[in-house]
C-alpha cells in the first residue's frame, strides 16, 4: 500500500483532516522548491504528521518512550506528533532522521532544526485550507523568508493560546526566542 493510500484509509472518517494533510504536502513541496531540502523526506513527513491526530491519548502513548510521555504530560497535544514520528520509524520502517525530526517537532519546531522541519512546521500553519487569520500573512512571508515566517507562525499560535488562557509550553518560548535571536543556517 502506498503512503497516500495508508493515510487516506486512516483519515477516512475525517475528510477535512485529509484535505489539510494533502494541503500541507503541497505547501511544503512549494517551499522545498524555493529553499531546497530533501523533497522525498518532506513529502513523507507531511503525509504522516497528523496520522494519530484522532487516536486517543492512550493509543498515542503506546508508541512513545516513557520519559518522553512524562516530559510532555502538561501538553498532551504534542503526543500526536511524537507517536506519528515513532510509528513511521518503528512500524513503517522509515529510518530517516529527517522524516523523524520533521514529524516529531511539527507543532512548534526546535532550536537548530533541520530545514525540512522548518518547512513542515510552517506549511502546517499556512496550507491553503487554513482559514484563520495569520495563515495568509505567514504564507506570503514564507515565500521570501522562511525563518521569519516560522517565527510569525509561532507568535500567532502563542497569542491564540494566551487568548484562550493557555500558557505556552516552555519549549515553545525557547524556540521562539532562539530564532528571534539567531539566524539559523539550517
Ligand atoms: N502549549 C500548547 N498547549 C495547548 N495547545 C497547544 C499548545 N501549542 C500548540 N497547541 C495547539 O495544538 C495544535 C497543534 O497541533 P498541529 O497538529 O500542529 O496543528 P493542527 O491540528 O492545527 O494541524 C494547534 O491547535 C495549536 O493551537
Amino acid at each position: 500500500m502506498s503512503l497516500v493510500d495508508l493515510v487516506t484509509e486512516k483519515l477516512k472518517p475525517y475528510p477535512k483532516r485529509l484535505e489539510h494533510v494533502l494541503g500541507v504536502k503541497e505547501r511544503a513541496l512549494e517551499f522545498q522548491k524555493i529553499y531546497g531540502g530533501n523533497a522525498e523526506a518532506i513529502e513523507t513527513a507531511a503525509l504522516l504528521h497528523d496520522y494519530f491526530k484522532y487516536d486517543s491519548i492512550e493509543v498515542q502513548k503506546r508508541y512513545i518512550p516513557a520519559n518522553e510521555i512524562e516530559k510532555y504530560q502538561s501538553v498532551p497535544v504534542a503526543y500526536h506528533a511524537l507517536s506519528a514520528a515513532y510509528y513511521a520509524k518503528d512500524h513503517l520502517g522509515i529510518n530517516d532522521p529527517i522524516v523523524f525530526e520533521a514529524i516529531y517537532y511539527h507543532i512548534w519546531g526546535k532550536t537548530e532544526m533541520k530545514l525540512e522541519t522548518m518547512i513542515l512546521a510552517t506549511a502546517d500553519f499556512c496550507e491553503k485550507n487554513r482559514t484563520f487569520s495569520g495563515a495568509k500573512k505567514v504564507y506570503e512571508l514564507a515565500l521570501k523568508d522562511l525563518q521569519q515566517a516560522f517565527i510569525l507562525s509561532l507568535e500567532y499560535t502563542i497569542e491564540y493560546l494566551k487568548k484562550d488562557g493557555i500558557n505556552p509550553f516552555y519549549e515553545q518560548i525557547e524556540v521562539l526566542n532562539y530564532y528571534k535571536e539567531n539566524t539559523w543556517n539550517y
